[in-house]
């Protein structure tokens, strides 16, 4: 089973406006819809919808409008009490298709809330699960808490996936660098985060890849491989994704289409890859299943993860660097 951790959940409200936002202007909603989101639940969602076995672990209230909206999305869950809210994160879609997102920080969860959270992971872990721990930390949480989680789950032999940004992903490096913690077993960073880990640009690194040069993202998905993480997985958006492992180094290509919305389209990318790995397929096809479904993503309103009808898995597109 695939469990997701997601510490810092939101209801993800997304506003469609009538015309083009324009800062300081008064705005008109055409459309308002709120999804139960975070980045766990979104791994959880897609992977749910195509049949697998999956666990969203998360902190919410009983009373929360989220748990009431996570309970009517048929999503295998577990909610850990706390006593603050769940955040919003708003979405707002600009005619023709422009995304701005705004996220809040979240309620910060006490050290009693961050303990029990921490025990209802480990408790839902068997061995032979795998553990995707996803997003940002909610307040509260100190910085090297993913780090803390994989030194407890790899002794327990549990394998761990890790998707976040800025002091969460910077302090879970320096904890493997200084041997606190194993790396993890799998990374998913897109071009930014790639860069927070290596030290490059990671805007430089994006221009290259979309311009067909993939040397840099290659040289730091191949670096990051050799300080110990498994897999690493790198979104490129429109330039499909590169993915560093011990069987090797290869590029998928994203076939161009119509985009909606790029919320949700990582989450939906590192689910594709779990989904081709938990039915053991090889690393090529775990890559062409990763942009066939951040592609699928993409054309999606909203926080929309795609089932697997609309997902297309193109092999072909997949070449070895
Ligand atoms: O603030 P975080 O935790 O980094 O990201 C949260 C979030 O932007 O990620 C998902 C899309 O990837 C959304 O469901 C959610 O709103």
């Amino acid at each position: 089973m695939i469990i997701t951790l997601t510490a810092n959940p939101s209801l993800d409200r997304t506003v469609t406006l009538t015309a083009p936002l324009v800062p300081g202007g008064v705005h008109r909603i055409a459309e308002d819809a709120t999804q139960a989101g975070g980045k766990g639940v979104n791994v959880s969602r897609a992977l749910h919808q195509a049949g697998e076995d999956t666990l969203a672990v998360l902190p919410a209230g009983a009373q929360d409008p989220f748990t009431a909206l996570l309970a009517g999305a048929d999503l295998p869950h577990r909610t850990v009490p706390v006593a603050g809210p769940v955040r919003t994160n708003l979405t707002v879609v600009s005619p023709p298709g422009v995304t701005t997102k705004i996220n809040e920080p979240g309620h910060a969860l006490t050290p009693a809330e961050a303990e029990t959270l921490a025990t209802a992971l480990h408790g839902a872990t068997r061995p032979g699960d795998f553990v995707m721990l996803s997003g940002s930390l909610a307040p509260g949480l100190p910085a090297d808490w993913y780090a803390r989680r994989i030194q407890e789950l790899h002794e327990a032999a549990v394998p761990v996936g890790v998707d976040t940004s800025d002091a969460p992903l910077a302090a879970l490096a320096a904890a493997w660098r200084a041997d606190r913690c194993a790396a993890p077993d799998l990374l998913t960073p897109n071009a930014e985060e790639l860069g927070q880990l290596t030290g490059a640009d990671g805007a430089t690194i994006e221009a290259a890849a979309e311009q067909g040069e993939l040397a840099p993202v290659t040289e730091a998905a191949r670096a990051l491989h050799a300080q110990g993480v498994g897999a690493v997985l790198v979104t490129l958006g429109a330039a499909g994704a590169v993915l560093a492992t011990a069987e090797g180094t290869w590029h998928c290509a994203a076939v161009s289409g119509e985009v909606l919305s790029t919320v949700g389209a990582g989450d939906s990318a590192a689910a594709g890859y779990l989904l081709a790995r938990v039915r053991g397929r090889e690393e090529p096809e775990r890559l062409a299943c990763a942009v066939a479904y951040g592609t699928a993503a993409v054309a999606l309103p909203g926080t929309t993860i795609p089932r697997p009808d609309q997902v297309a898995v193109r092999e072909d597109l997949v070449r070895a660097l």
